[in-house]
């Protein structure tokens, strides 16, 4: 499974910062199969409590967190579905990603180049958005000609996609984003190829200063951008690149005392990852043995075989049924055997959605 997520913005926002933070404190993509060897790809892990406690009640030979991919598409410009910079290339690799981190600059310094002459997040963020409706505008209209022929001889099903297309052509109209349009399911399936940018679900990654991190939430132009992301039912998530970029090269105890002197509970980078994690709607359950404690990620409402086959194929195909205790049940027991005791570990099947937090244990036959 590639989840991945690009980071975009304008030029000089800080998005190769926050990059470069990414690979610093970020994971051996070796450890991760499914996570592509790439310069402008970071792998991180997902930070969760509910893993260190895990392996204090098993002691595990290894504890293995799980990951995903962060993608840093430079050169957005505006103009860039009219293909100015690196124009179609860069949205053809947003069109890659599954969801989307908007870095918007929200820190001042004269030394440092603001591509419009001045800071202002609500027009950055515009520019951006509007190359990204522009592109997608130009999609869909592209297969609107292609389906006159079909919806003029009458064909039903053509008909349905043109409604859907029109739907979604003036929402581009009146610079709306494909997201904020209302589409059935058989609509939503149907333009689904179309892999439309505006589509991809959000978040914007307000960056301020050093300075300005202390008091973020009164900086207008942070709450500039809270405005406009409530506004689109997004997040924002506050952080200084600067400041991680730093932050990413300490290291345990070293690591405690900074963030303690900034008066943080823990770094931005981390805050950014549990936050693009739910904005790709993943969720996590365990596997607990004493050779190893680890993390899966899987989309909401998987059942039981599809969270296997993440593991292994084979425990998807021989898949016979799974052991499951939630991780509230087992921490409250102790141990696995206590929660057996108690009968608070379940026996379920094929049908069985599992849940975040899920501790599984696979038996199966191949
Ligand atoms: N939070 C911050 N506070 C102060 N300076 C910052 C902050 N974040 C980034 N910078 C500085 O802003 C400058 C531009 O940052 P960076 O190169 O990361 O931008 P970029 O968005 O990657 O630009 P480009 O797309 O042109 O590569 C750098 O000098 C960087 O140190």
């Amino acid at each position: 499974m590639s989840n991945s997520v690009g980071i975009v913005g304008l030029p000089n926002v800080g998005k190769s910062t926050l990059f470069n933070a990414i690979t610093q404190a970020g994971a051996e993509s070796a450890n991760y199969p499914f996570c592509t060897i790439d310069p402008n790809v970071g792998v991180v892990e997902v930070p969760d409590e509910r893993l260190e406690k895990l392996t204090e009640l098993v002691i595990p030979k290894k504890t293995v967190p799980t990951a995903f991919q962060f993608v840093d598409i430079a050169g957005l410009v505006e103009g860039a579905s009219r293909g100015e910079g690196l124009g179609n290339k860069f949205l053809s690799h947003i069109r890659e990603v599954d969801a989307i981190a908007h870095v918007v600059r929200c820190f001042e310094d004269p030394n440092i180049t603001h591509v419009a002459g001045k800071v202002d997040p609500i027009s950055d963020i515009e520019v951006i958005n509007l190359e990204l409706i522009l592109a997608d505008m130009d999609a869909v209209e592209r297969r609107i000609d292609r389906l006159g022929r079909r919806v003029r001889s009458g064909e039903k099903e053509a008909k349905l996609e043109l409604d859907a297309l029109t739907k979604l052509s003036e929402a581009f109209e009146a610079d709306k984003p494909a997201r904020s349009v209302e589409l059935t399911d058989d609509e939503r399936e149907i333009v689904r190829d179309l892999h439309l940018l505006t589509m991809k679900p959000i978040l914007y990654v307000a960056n301020v200063s050093e300075d300005g991190l202390a008091d973020a939430e009164s900086n207008p132009y942070v709450r500039q951008v809270q405005e406009f992301a409530d506004a689109e039912g997004a997040e924002t998530v506050i952080i200084s690149a600067k400041v991680e970029s730093e932050i990413a090269e300490l290291e345990g105890e070293d690591k405690e005392m900074f963030l303690e002197e900034l008066g943080l509970q823990e770094s931005g980078l981390d805050r950014l990852i549990r936050g693009a994690y739910k904005l790709l709607g993943l969720i996590t359950y365990f596997t607990a043995g004493v050779q190893e404690v680890r993390a899966w990620t899987i989309r909401q409402n998987t059942k039981a075989p599809q969270a296997a086959s993440v593991i292994h194929t084979d425990f998807e195909r021989g898949f016979i049924r799974a052991e499951v205790v939630g991780y509230n049940d087992l921490v409250v027991s102790g141990s696995m055997g206590t929660a057996r005791e108690k009968g608070l570990v379940r026996l379920e099947g094929k049908e069985y959605v599992v849940e975040d937090g899920d501790v599984m244990h696979f038996r199966f036959n191949v």
